[in-house]
């Protein structure tokens, strides 16, 4: 069985991803993180973020690959893991763009697509694009502001300047990011992290 967690930009899809799976005692897939580790390897190697052959030709050769663990997704490129810095602000600022290459969403789709059932699925497009087979799928919210508060306890910026930049973002990540017609929405706004995990395995019938 295949769950589907999608949403805006750090509306919990992670963490909510990562609670659901442990509790199911099932991997989560982050395919952000493949978008992430695309950004990060062209940035390092200094090629336009707009160019999908350069970044696929660096690709191939860092063949970066996910380890859906329960507890957290880890990314490794061969030996190197890159798992910590997909998280910084430049990669943050980098992805958007990345993400809207045609060639890059085909790359992620294929690696996603390999993944041996049952998992937890999290990103934008998990419930539309790639998994509309899906058994389960929801769709995470939660206004700008909250959103802001939440990510300045893990990145160096303040409120608004997050804030500001998770505006930018969730723009040009608008065309991936429709929620699916048969998705159940959550406003994680008023919710605590256990609350909309709780609200999600009530969903799957496996509430406490
Ligand atoms: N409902 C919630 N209430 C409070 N904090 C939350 C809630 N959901 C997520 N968080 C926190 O918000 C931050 C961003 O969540 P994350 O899982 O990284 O989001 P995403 O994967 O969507 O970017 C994390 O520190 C997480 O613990
Ligand atoms: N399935 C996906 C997952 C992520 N993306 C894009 C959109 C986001 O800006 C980046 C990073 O996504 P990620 O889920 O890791 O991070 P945020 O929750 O947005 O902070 O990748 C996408 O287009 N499709």
């Amino acid at each position: 069985m295949i769950v589907t967690i999608d949403g805006v930009a750090a509306s919990g899809k992670s963490s909510v991803s990562s609670g659901v799976a442990r509790a199911l005692g099932i991997p989560y897939v982050s395919s952000g993180l493949l978008y992430r580790a695309a950004t990060l390897l062209g940035l390092e190697a200094g090629v336009d973020l707009h160019d999908a052959q350069a970044l696929l030709a660096l690709l191939d050769t860092h063949a970066p690959r996910l380890e859906p663990l329960a507890e957290g997704n880890r990314v490794w490129a061969g030996e190197r893991e890159l798992t910590d810095a997909l998280h910084s602000s430049r990669v943050d600022a980098g992805v958007s763009v990345v993400a809207v290459l045609p060639e890059l969403r085909a790359w992620v789709d294929a690696q996603l697509r390999t993944l041996p059932e049952p998992f937890v699925a999290e990103g934008r497009d998990m419930g539309t694009n790639v998994f509309p087979q899906a058994g389960a799928k929801f769709y995470l919210t939660a206004s700008p502001r909250i959103r802001a508060e939440r990510r300045a306890r893990e990145r160096p910026e303040d409120i608004p300047a997050i804030e500001a930049a998770l505006i930018r973002r969730d723009a040009k990540d608008k065309v991936q990011s429709a929620p699916a017609p048969d998705a159940t929405v959550i406003d994680t706004g008023p919710l605590t992290l256990e609350g909309v995990i709780g609200v999600i395995l009530e969903g799957l019938g496996k509430g406490s």
